[in-house]
């Protein structure tokens, strides 16, 4: 089973992968130049799954995952990885601060540091790359001085460590999924899990409030809302959510009924179990509410039984 994910080598992502990857049996992790490529790799069969990153607790979305995720054909997150990130400054032996004319990084990587960098390396040109371990191997091709990466990508591109702890907020964790093609058995329902959709829906007032509302009215807590814009036309868009839930439990089962009714194009991105920080990180775990008294799965079974009961009926036909 190949896992095309966000390489190349020395990524957050594959950390990510490999904490989780014995959980596929069989699995061959292979690095992809870039998000886009790891899905697209998963479309075409080069790859059975794809680990992308999809959010920072610090920078929030990863754009070309989110628009990836609603591209053609469907794809579906069958696992999400939460992982704790701490940032190091990798250069080639004997470089110092002073030698440092160009830093590079990934966009988030870059957010992360920017004070640092801005504060310790104020001259230093900055670059963007598909990845961290991308720059670090900048860095070992003589491109650029300096790379904001993780640290363990200093025993791939052989660099030695010029700073470490160089992000401005402790604690980050950025949250990676598992991609399967859809139409894959889904993850069985764990009692902590998580589905994500994303919706389009008529431009009226109170439409978003609508989508909402179908979540609150079934003691569904929403963990996430994002939109992206659709690519139709300006001011159109994706609405993404997340909420805590199975599609196979019945209060999400029929809020996404609802949501099929009501919106103009619904995607089903996924149920599959909630993922905490690992133990051991001082970051704390994305917080959950607390079930709501009469939703909860046993009360919609209750009701679904008294339904069914009343659409038994031994004689229908009176009156
Ligand atoms: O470039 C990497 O190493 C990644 O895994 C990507 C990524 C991200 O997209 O946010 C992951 C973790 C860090 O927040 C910085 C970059």
């Amino acid at each position: 089973m190949r896992i095309a994910f966000l390489g190349p080598h020395g990524t957050f992502c594959e950390q990510a992968l490999l904490s989780v990857v014995d959980d596929f049996p069989g699995a061959e992790p292979e690095p992809a130049t870039s998000t886009t490529a790891a899905l697209d790799a998963l479309r075409g069969g080069g790859a059975d799954l794809a680990c992308v990153p999809i959010e920072s607790s610090v920078e929030g979305a990863v754009p070309a995952t989110m628009d990836g995720l609603v591209e053609s054909p469907p794809v579906v997150v069958v696992r999400e990885i939460l992982l704790p990130v701490r940032f190091a400054v990798l250069v080639r032996p004997g470089t110092t601060v002073a030698d440092v004319r160009t830093v590079a990084s990934h966009p988030h990587g870059e957010a992360q540091t920017r004070r640092w960098l801005s504060t310790h390396l104020p001259d230093a040109e900055v670059r963007m790359t598909p990845s961290t371990a991308a720059a670090a191997a900048a860095v070992a091709d003589g491109q650029v001085d300096a790379a904001v990466c993780a640290p363990v990508a200093a025993r791939h591109y052989g660099l030695e460590v010029l700073a470490d702890g160089v992000h401005d907020t402790g604690d980050a964790v950025t949250r990676f999924v598992v991609v399967a093609r859809a139409g894959c058995r889904l993850p069985a329902p764990t009692g902590a899990d998580r589905t994500s959709i994303a919706a389009t829906t008529v431009n009226e007032p109170g439409a978003l409030l609508a989508i909402l509302t179908e979540f609150a009215i079934r003691g569904v807590d929403l963990t996430r809302i994002e939109s992206r814009p659709s690519k139709a036309r300006l001011g159109t868009y994706w609405f993404f959510l997340d909420g805590a839930g199975h599609v196979a439990e019945a209060a999400m089962g029929e809020a996404l009924a609802a949501l099929h009714r009501r919106c103009t194009d619904l995607r089903f991105l996924g149920s599959y179990p909630r993922a905490t920080v690992p133990a051991g990180s001082t970051a704390p775990s994305p917080p959950v509410a607390a079930p709501v008294a009469g939703q909860e799965t046993a009360d919609y079974e209750e009701a679904v039984a008294w339904l069914r009961a009343l659409r038994a009926a031994p004689d229908p036909g009176v009156g």
